[in-house]
């Protein structure tokens, strides 16, 4: 990912991804790195600027964008491997939690924090926790909208590795790759799409039914409210 200053998701990224996921797939890619061009940050999560009182299609396009790169993500048939060297709140927890194995560097916050910021974990996003880390753990962490610093991470079993710094995490993901290498496609893939499937299939079923529950939470004025002031404190934050 490289949309400075924070790899933020907004439309125009998520397509970009999506179009990157697609063209791996059809080159029969055997294995993909998801990293971050910033020293400090994987992702920042989705674009708040995308949800701060958008035009009604834009948001609807911006949600089914959304769905589709993380339809693709989370089904690829190669291995994945999340590289994260950088602070992944939400959206960017969400993408580290798509792919197989995850490896971390020291001092980094990964988490699904929307609780804290008064908005709701969609229920995919909460079914990819839960799949990594475990029902008790997943609504725990979920209800408080808990980051994750990089040895809870490991503890819990969010990620899989520590690394020292940037080249030992990619170094460590390109370990996993090659244990992978040797195994026969059709079988791993079966095997990952097994498993995958139900929360694969949730949100395929039900696509428009998330988007409108999107739409309407996000157009209430209260949480309107809400995204203002969040935006604000970043930008002071910043400023
Ligand atoms: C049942 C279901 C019901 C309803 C569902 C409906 C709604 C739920 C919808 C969606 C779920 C939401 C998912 C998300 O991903 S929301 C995004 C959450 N992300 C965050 O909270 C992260 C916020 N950012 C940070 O914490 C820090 O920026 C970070 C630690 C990532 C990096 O810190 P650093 O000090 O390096 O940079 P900053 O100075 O903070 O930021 C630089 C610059 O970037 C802007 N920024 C940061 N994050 C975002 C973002 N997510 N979107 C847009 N812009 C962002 C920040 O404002 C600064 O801008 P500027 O002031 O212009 O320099």
């Amino acid at each position: 990912m490289n949309r400075p200053p924070v790899n933020s998701l907004n439309t125009e990224h998520l397509e970009q991804l999506h179009r990157a996921l697609v063209r791996l797939e059809n080159e029969k890619c055997r294995g993909m790195i998801l990293s971050s061009s910033s020293p400090t940050v994987f992702s920042a999560g989705l674009d708040i600027r995308e949800m701060y009182k958008p035009e009604l299609e834009k948001a609807r396009k911006f949600w089914r964008t959304l769905q589709d790169m993380w339809l693709k993500l989370y089904s690829t048939p190669y291995p994945t491997v999340a590289a994260i060297h950088g602070h992944a709140p939400a959206g960017g927890c969400l993408l580290a939690l798509s792919c197989e194995y995850r490896v971390i560097v020291p001092n980094v916050k990964i988490g699904l924090n929307e609780t804290q910021l008064g908005i709701v974990a969609p229920q995919w996003f909460q079914d990819c926790m839960r799949n990594v880390i475990g029902e008790r753990q997943a609504e725990k962490a979920l209800i408080a909208g808990h980051m994750f610093n990089t040895e809870q991470a490991l503890q819990v079993g969010l990620v899989d590795e520590v690394a020292a710094d940037k080249a030992a995490c990619i170094a460590r993901a390109e370990a996993f790759l090659a244990s992978q290498a040797n195994l026969p496609l059709l079988a791993r893939k079966t095997v990952k799409l097994g498993f995958r499937n139900s929360t694969l299939s949730r949100l395929m079923t039900g696509r428009e039914a998330d988007t409108k529950i999107f739409i309407e939470y996000i157009f209430q004025p209260k949480v309107q409210k809400g995204i203002e002031l969040y935006l604000q404190s970043l930008s002071k934050k910043s400023g």
